[in-house]
């Protein structure tokens, strides 16, 4: 980020306790304009009650937010698009009605916001449904609708809960597409998630939270670089020499076929003395790669192995659940 760049969400040292229970513990966000920005952390880490204070809902107890260059958020709720993470639309109403009607509580006329709903549910595939009743919809398409209805006044900032939990394969590939169109277009995005694939791929910048704590927040690229760049090397030779130039832990992986696999972080003296002592050894190099280390690495290494447990027993559970 440029110094310069405008924020749309600069947020400092937010604390929330409720009923003397600290949910959030000093949390500092700063979101530029027109980014995609996620907040990542398992059940319970206080993502929600962070979102709620950045949009006014509840008021931090310490800290200062600035969200679209207003210290009171609440006031600019027809500026703001928030998917809560407590999914639902009146049962019976239209797809199209529904999605007017959320406009409306955010100062749409409700004629140009069913035109803007048949509009964003034809955009979305979701044509055929659009004078469905939100009861006769699977839980995915009603989701769906709950989204568009969140961006049909056409808001300046757009803030997610667990948007992608709920929703199968396809509809989170269109989801992470909708992200996306929404930040080229200029608009703000903020989510928050416990799968760490879908903020690897979207955003810019993250925060990890773990424990109402931000042990980072910042670009994902930097918080890859926290870890060296991996190596995967494949000899096909076993032993010799040149093992004295792979780290002390490196373990192979031997092949049926002959030849082994190695995976391990780069030296921090580089790739040119573990190079020269594979070549000169004749190690029998059959590839090699050095790639930086991946999200989910870098989170286990910045909120710790208890943290990214917690974030992958979520995961697997959503997926036992078809999710
Ligand atoms: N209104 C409330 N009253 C009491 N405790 C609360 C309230 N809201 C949240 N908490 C507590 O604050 C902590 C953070 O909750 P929060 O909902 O922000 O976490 P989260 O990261 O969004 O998790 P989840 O994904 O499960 O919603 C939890 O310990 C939760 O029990």
């Amino acid at each position: 980020m440029h110094d310069t760049q405008p924020l749309a969400i600069e947020a400092r040292g937010l604390v929330k306790r409720f009923d003397g229970v600290l949910a959030v513990d000093g949390i500092d966000i700063a979101v530029p304009e027109g980014s995609i920005f996620g907040i990542l952390g398992p059940n319970g880490a206080g993502k929600t009650t962070t979102l709620r204070m950045l949009l006014g809902i509840i008021d931090p107890d310490v800290g200062t937010r600035r969200v679209l260059g207003s210290e009171n958020p609440h006031a600019l709720a027809n500026r703001i698009g928030y998917l809560p993470e407590e999914r639902g639309l009146y049962p019976a109403m239209k797809a199209v009605d529904a999605i007017a009607f959320v406009g409306a509580l955010r100062g749409l006329p409700t004629a140009e916001g069913r035109r803007r709903g048949y509009r964003l549910l034809e955009e979305h595939g979701f044509a055929h449904i659009a004078d469905r009743q939100i009861r006769q919809m699977s839980k995915g398409q009603a989701q769906t609708v709950q989204l568009l209805a969140t961006l049909v006044h056409d808001p300046a900032l757009v803030v997610l809960d667990e948007p992608f939990s709920g929703l199968d394969a396809i509809s989170q590939g269109r989801l992470e597409r909708t992200i996306r169109g929404l930040a080229e277009n200029g608009t703000t995005v903020i989510f928050s998630t416990h799968v760490l694939a879908h903020a690897e791929r979207l955003c810019e910048r993250i925060a990890i939270i773990a424990g109402g704590r931000v042990p980072f927040h910042g670009l994902v690229t930097e918080a890859r670089d926290r870890l060296p760049p991996q190596v995967h090397l494949e000899t096909r030779v076993i032993d010799g020499p040149w093992r004295a130039a792979l780290p002390a832990d490196a373990q192979p992986q031997v092949k049926a076929a002959g030849g082994a696999l190695w995976a391990f972080s780069l030296p921090d003296d580089g790739v040119e003395p573990l190079l020269i002592a594979l070549v000169e050894g004749q190690a029998g190099i059959q590839s090699l790669s050095i790639e930086r280390a991946g999200l989910h690495d870098a989170f286990v290494a910045i909120a710790g192995e208890a943290a990214a447990k917690a974030l992958e027993e979520e995961t697997g559970a959503a997926r036992g659940a078809g999710a």
